[in-house]
């Protein structure tokens, strides 16, 4: 059994918390607030994001240099715009080579980094083939109820990756290992853009039509991206793709859809992201995507119309109008194409 670390205290750090005492691992969960770490080592509960008792092999630390200690593997989940600050601090305390998985979904806007990519230019000893991430479709509440769940962990380095795995897996928590750290980081970052999406079209009115094309097509863009910045396509149809995909534009457990329905039904984004309480990433990353998208000149239509909606001022049935009305075009021109192109010969 493993000494593991768990690096922020929100909804998705406890949950794998959780996941990883159930597995017989001793687990220190950090959080940078004092008051929190107070309430759940008193009340073994961290009500603020999840209702269930947590158990006893969890402890939880304030103090970072205590949290990581002796351990073997850092478990790194805040959200994407915490992973610099929190991995710098790391870096100056950490003294022995670990294993480090994150389980964080976002780029950064400006750098268009990933966030492996992020941490190993945070931590001096580290480079990408020592990070492992690990996605998929899992909301926390249901995590947190061992409710049947699959991810996926990918690492440049196969030997991580299968670290990971053993760590994480059980009966209600299945892993599988991938190779293609690209795909499965930006199949988890950009599906939040059309989780917003499915909740603006929720938000509108729409039904069930339009949220299939939304899934669908944004599965399109994704997978456009993903593959000109050297993810293999076949990620995009897999657990951390459309299967992330399809459940964080169902779920009224997805803060990114949810966030997208208050838009839809006519409020503000920054009255939207005072009301969640939660991070919802889709938000900066949209940022990113649009801006990848601008570069790589790659079409991005939705990307396009949702990077409108929160940073344009555009209304959203003006946005739905300009998707429906664009030029006349062939479906089979993305990711079916993209798999032809790799598996015809
Ligand atoms: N919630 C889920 O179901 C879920 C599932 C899979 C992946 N994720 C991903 O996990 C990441 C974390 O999401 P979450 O759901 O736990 O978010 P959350 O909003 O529930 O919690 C985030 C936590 O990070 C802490 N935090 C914020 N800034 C910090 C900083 N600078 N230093 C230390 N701690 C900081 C907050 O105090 C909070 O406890 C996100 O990238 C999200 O996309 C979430
Ligand atoms: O609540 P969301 O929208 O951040 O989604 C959580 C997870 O990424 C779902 O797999």
């Amino acid at each position: 059994m493993e000494k593991v670390a768990v690096l922020g205290a929100g909804s998705w750090g406890t949950a794998l918390s959780i996941v990883l005492a159930d597995n017989g691992h001793e687990v220190r969960l950090w959080s940078h607030r004092e008051n929190q770490v107070v309430l759940i080592n008193e009340t073994h509960r961290n009500e603020q994001y999840l209702d269930v008792t947590l158990p006893d092999q969890i402890k939880a630390y304030a103090n970072l240099n205590e949290a990581i200690s002796g351990v073997n593997v850092i478990v790194v989940v805040v959200p994407t715009k915490a992973i610099r600050e929190v991995c710098k601090q790391l870096n100056s305390i950490v003294k022995e080579k670990v294993t480090i998985i994150h389980a964080a979904k976002g780029i950064e806007p400006v750098t268009l980094k990933r966030v492996s990519e992020m941490i190993s230019e945070e931590m001096a000893d580290y480079n990408e083939e020592d990070i492992v991430v690990l996605s998929g479709p899992s909301h926390a509440e249901e995590v947190a109820l061992r409710h049947p769940t699959t991810v996926t962990v990918s690492s440049v380095n196969t030997d991580n990756a299968k670290i990971a795995q053993s760590l994480f897996i059980s009966d209600s928590f299945r892993v599988y290992t991938s190779p293609d750290i690209i795909g499965v980081e930006l199949g988890g970052a950009l599906k939040n853009i059309i989780a917003l999406g499915a909740g603006i079209s929720d938000g509108l009115g729409y039904g069930d039509n339009a949220k299939a094309a939304l899934i669908t097509r944004g599965l399109a863009e994704i997978a456009r991206l993903g593959t000109k910045l050297g993810a293999n396509p076949l990620s995009f149809l897999g657990l951390s793709g459309v299967g992330d995909l399809i459940v964080t534009c169902t779920s009224v457990h997805s803060r990114n859809w949810r966030a997208g329905n208050l838009l839809g039904k006519g409020l503000k984004l920054d009255d939207v992201l005072n009301q969640m309480g939660m991070v919802v990433e889709g938000v900066r990353t949209v940022k990113a995507a649009y801006q990848f998208s601008k570069q790589q000149n790659v079409e991005m239509p939705i990307t396009t119309g949702i990077h409108q909606i929160l940073f344009e001022d555009k209304a959203p049935k003006d946005v739905v109008d300009q998707l429906m009305n664009r030029t006349k075009r062939e479906e089979m021109d993305d990711l079916a194409l993209l798999l032809m192109e790799r598996y015809s010969q």
